[in-house]
């Protein structure tokens, strides 16, 4: 052993950059027996396995273990070493299902790097059920000696199912979180109303100005454009003469309204009235939230004057339900137009109403949903906006709840019935994985399929090198064509060649893998319970075992559909990278 004793103690025991989580059963011991061959990468402890915050036996939290030792440990791998470069990793298969893991990772190390294995659920619920089984004589696996897979299965997934249906009892928000939900609500709709109503007279305003003259307005061809000071033009084209009720209309109205700093969206919003003079105009934008349904002939002029009459009115309803997307809740505008009847005319949307809710969507900073216009030639709908809005949140934008940070306490208390079953429970992984998520940003986080780790296990390690910052090593074609820990096989010295694994196994069109061993199949299908011990030399794998009952595969699918559909969820917001897409088709 060589120590510089020059180098500074805050380096040597500086916390640990990374850590392995699990899932138990994924594959993590071939990938740590692969990185063993990697110069600039180790791990906390003496071996695989710290299981320091969490084991992997019922009732094993450890959260309060010591946190000066568990610096101390991974320092002195870097002594033992002489190196402070470095990447000291945890290594604990029992951390991913550990509630109080992420935040004590966190705590440790903001800038830590976590990396997941995940499994078919199924499969993973098996391996660790065979694991058990063998395993039956050591001091924590006895629950499963005297089960098959499926009796334990009845007995485990009731359990479970049973104490999450007592945790939803608790999902009933309390009196309290109520009141405050309905408080919220209350100032978020207020500080809307206020927003939509200094729009409203901003638009106002500029109609006003129109209306009073006091706009460009200018005259080619036949057709009057004026500008409003937010930027709308509106051209005026005569039209031969319509009467309705509101009035005689002798001109059509169209409105370009800018909708980006490039682009512009033209409308026509109305047949305009030469029917008002500009004081009835004025004053009916100024004071009128509803349109006159017909205006006294006495009030209507012979000819159109240099600014048009009252073209609509806006009538904002702030309460109404948004339309856009439900991060950014935007009232919709909607508007009145005044108009001759004509198609164009019978536009649901105005241009006043297209600016105030274009620029509301602006202010909010966020994908906002246009009123529509129903008419061919009158759409203002911001498209694009409008599918920015129905797609689901970025994993950036998106706050995940986690144990101490949002978690409601049914949703605790179901992902503690998950963690106490490390058969069945632990192999619904989006409550584990969203519970980092909530401490630990997408891009520290590394989520890694056994699916395709089986096909290449050369490209998962390079993955795991370049999540790391290390540099690709070299490693020996036995050590990635070796599986350690595969069923039937408990110690290291049984590590087998990749050939071993039954042929399903590799494949991700069969993911469900069967038992490598007569015994094991024995155990799955429920023959008399094989006198299995971890000291025995494994048998040879067969490939003729029977399958896993189709009635419990359906029982097992249909348990696990809502977690995996939560887990291609996380995938869709772009938190983790797209689950197998076997396990789409087996648990759609
Ligand atoms: N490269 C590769 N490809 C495919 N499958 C692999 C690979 N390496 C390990 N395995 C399978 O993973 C299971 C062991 O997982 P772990 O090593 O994580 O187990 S443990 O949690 O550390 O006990 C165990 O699954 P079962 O054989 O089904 O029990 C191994 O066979």
């Amino acid at each position: 052993l060589s120590v510089n004793f020059d180098t500074p103690y805050q380096e040597l025991y500086a916390p640990i950059d990374y850590a392995v989580v699990g899932q138990q059963k994924c594959g993590t011991s071939s990938l740590w027996n692969y990185l063993r061959e990697h110069p600039d990468v180790t791990w906390h402890g003496g071996a695989k396995e710290s299981l320091y915050f969490h084991g992997d036996w019922p009732g094993s939290a450890f959260c309060d273990n010591q946190i000066e030792h568990y610096l101390r440990v991974g320092g002195l791998m870097r002594q033992l070493r002489n190196r402070t470069d470095l990447k000291v990793g945890d290594w604990s298969t029992s951390h991913l299902s550990c509630i109080c893991c992420p935040i004590i990772f966190k705590t440790i190390n903001p800038k830590i790097k976590i990396i997941m294995l995940l499994r078919d659920p199924i499969q993973r619920a098996l391996s660790r059920f065979l694991e058990q089984k063998e395993l039956w004589n050591g001091p924590y696996h006895k629950q499963a000696q005297n089960h098959t897979f499926a009796s334990w299965i009845n007995q485990d997934m009731s359990a479970v199912r049973g104490c999450i249906a007592t945790a939803s009892i608790y999902d009933t928000p309390n009196v309290q979180q109520q009141q405050q939900q309905r408080h919220h609500q209350r100032l978020q709709r207020r500080r809307l109303q206020q927003k939509q109503q200094l729009k409203l007279q901003t638009h106002r305003r500029s109609l006003h100005s129109i209306l009073d003259g006091s706009s460009s307005g200018s005259s080619s061809s036949g057709s009057t454009v004026i500008k409003t000071e937010s930027g709308i033009t509106l051209t005026l084209t005569p039209i031969s003469t319509t009467t309705t009720s509101a009035g005689p209309f002798t001109h059509a109205a169209t409105a370009t309204v800018p909708t980006t700093t490039d682009t512009t969206t033209t409308t026509t919003i109305a047949a305009a009235s030469t029917t008002t003079t500009t004081t009835t105009g004025s004053s009916y934008l100024r004071g009128s939230s509803s349109p006159p349904t017909s205006i006294p002939p006495s009030q209507q002029p012979s000819s159109i004057s240099s600014t048009p009459a009252a073209l609509a009115t806006s009538s904002v309803n702030p309460t109404a339900p948004a339309t856009a997307s439900a991060a950014t809740p935007l009232a919709t505008s909607s508007a009145t137009i005044w108009s001759a009847g004509s198609a164009a005319a019978t536009s649901s949307t105005d241009a006043i109403a297209a600016a105030a809710a274009q620029s509301a969507a602006a202010d909010a900073g966020a994908s906002g949903v246009f009123a529509s216009s129903s008419s061919g030639s009158g759409s203002v709908a911001a498209s694009s906006a409008a599918s920015a809005s129905s797609s689901a949140p970025s994993a950036s934008s998106a706050s995940f709840a986690g144990w101490g940070a949002g978690m409601p306490l049914a949703r605790w208390m179901e992902a503690q019935c998950l963690s106490r079953s490390n058969i069945v429970g632990w192999s619904a992984y989006d409550i584990f994985v969203e519970n980092y998520l909530a401490y630990i940003p997408p891009e520290q986080l590394l989520v890694l399929y056994t699916e395709e780790f089986a096909e290449n296990p050369l490209a998962t390690v390079r993955k795991v090198e370049s999540f790391l910052g290390v540099q690709p090593a070299t490693y020996t074609q036995k050590t990635l064509s070796t599986v350690f820990n595969m069923r039937g096989c408990y110690n290291w010295n049984c590590a087998r060649h990749r050939s071993a694994l039954n042929p399903n196994s590799s494949s991700s069109s069969s993911h469900i893998q069967q038992p490598h061993n007569q015994a094991a199949a024995a155990a799955v299908e429920g023959a008399a319970a094989a006198s299995l011990s971890a000291t025995s030399p494994p048998p040879p794998p067969d490939p003729s075992i029977a399958r896993i009952d189709p009635q419990l595969m359906a029982r097992l699918t249909a348990f696990y559909r809502p977690y995996v559909q939560r887990l291609f969820r996380l995938a869709d917001m772009g938190a983790i990278p797209p689950p197998p897409s076997s396990w789409r088709t087996t648990y759609a």
